[in-house]
């Protein structure tokens, strides 16, 4: 019995010519929350597609909640997985509650839990006698999210699932996600949203062109990447000159609007630098650190990547 929810080994998956996926190695612990990332064509539905048993590797290995997922002894294994589909496709005909009834139906799922799941994803009861045709953008999405719940699932994948969704809604959705992870899901998400992906995920995943890039905690991206840190500075216009000859050319000072001024350095050097700032120098009316975002370490990866 191993401690992962999933296991890939050294998995490449072709399509003909195509090498969608490249000897990928990856592991999904219970109850963590893993983001990846990467460019149209990556790889990362083809990775979800392989641990959803959906395809099979072309070399490599995969387990999932212990098992082969494409075998035909795994179906119960298969109903202890949750999928949302990046393009969700329900019938417009149907209600809500038909819709939910037909997938528990198909999973295997007991119908009975389905009033709590439209409660849990926030579908009101009207909502859910309405036929699907007419939901809008939000609603088919948290009908698509009760899908994906149907069963109570150990691994989920969600594959863009906020794609077109509002800033409220999007903030539900990884409320959700947060919960579920709590109680012990294994939660792996794809998603072109990076920044939205701060603070949700425990660890970032980087796929460039079929390849694994990166992999770890945004904590131990920062530091593998070690992009500069910026440190915006609201004072005086007046003295804006003075600071930029006392910190010099390698805090790559920027002016930015409304008396804002832009110094970059190492992480490491950044609380000498604002030791020095705060201690002998102008006025400095409000100060911000500012990390390097997901958007900037994901293209540092790819760079890195590309150079080698
Ligand atoms: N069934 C298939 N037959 C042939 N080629 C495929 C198939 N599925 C994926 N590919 C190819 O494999 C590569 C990876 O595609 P994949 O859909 O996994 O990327 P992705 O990272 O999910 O992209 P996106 O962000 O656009 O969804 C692409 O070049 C794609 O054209």
């Amino acid at each position: 019995m191993t401690d992962f929810t999933a296991e890939v080994q050294g998995v490449t998956k072709r399509y003909g010519e195509t090498e969608a996926v490249r000897g990928v190695d990856l592991t999904l612990a219970p109850g963590e929350c893993v983001a990846m990332v990467g460019h149209n064509g990556a790889g990362k539905s083809s990775l979800i597609k392989l641990m959803l048993g959906l395809t099979t590797p072309s070399e490599g290995r995969i387990r999932v909640l212990g098992g082969d997922p494409a075998s035909a002894a795994c179906s119960p294994i298969r109903r202890r997985i949750g999928f949302l589909p990046e393009n969700v496709a329900f019938h417009p005909n149907m209600t809500g509650r038909e819709t939910l009834d037909f997938y528990a139906r198909l999973k295997g799922a007991p119908r009975g839990g389905n009033d709590a799941l439209f409660e849990r994803v926030g579908l009101e009861p009207a909502a859910i006698r309405r036929r699907v045709g007419t939901y809008s953008k939000g609603m088919r999405q948290r009908l698509a999210l009760a899908q994906a719940l149907l069963g109570g699932p150990r691994l989920l994948f969600l594959d863009e699932p906020t794609t077109g969704l509002d800033p409220a809604l999007r903030q539900s959705f990884y409320a959700i996600v947060a919960e579920l992870r709590d109680q012990g899901t294994t939660v792996l998400l794809c998603s072109h949203a990076l920044t939205e992906l701060e603070g949700q995920a425990d660890r970032v995943v980087v796929m460039n062109r079929g390849r694994k890039v990166a992999d770890g905690s945004l904590a131990t991206l920062r530091s593998l990447a070690r992009l500069p840190v910026r440190i915006r500075l609201t004072m005086p216009a007046a003295d804006i000159d003075d600071l930029v000859r006392r910190v010099g050319e390698g805090a790559a000072p920027t002016r930015l609007a409304g008396g804002v001024v832009e110094l970059a350095c190492a992480n490491d050097d950044k609380v000498g630098l604002v030791r020095r700032i705060a201690c002998d120098g102008p006025a400095v009316h409000d100060i911000e650190i500012v990390q390097p975002s997901l958007d900037e370490m994901y293209a540092h990866f790819l760079r890195r990547e590309a150079a080698e």
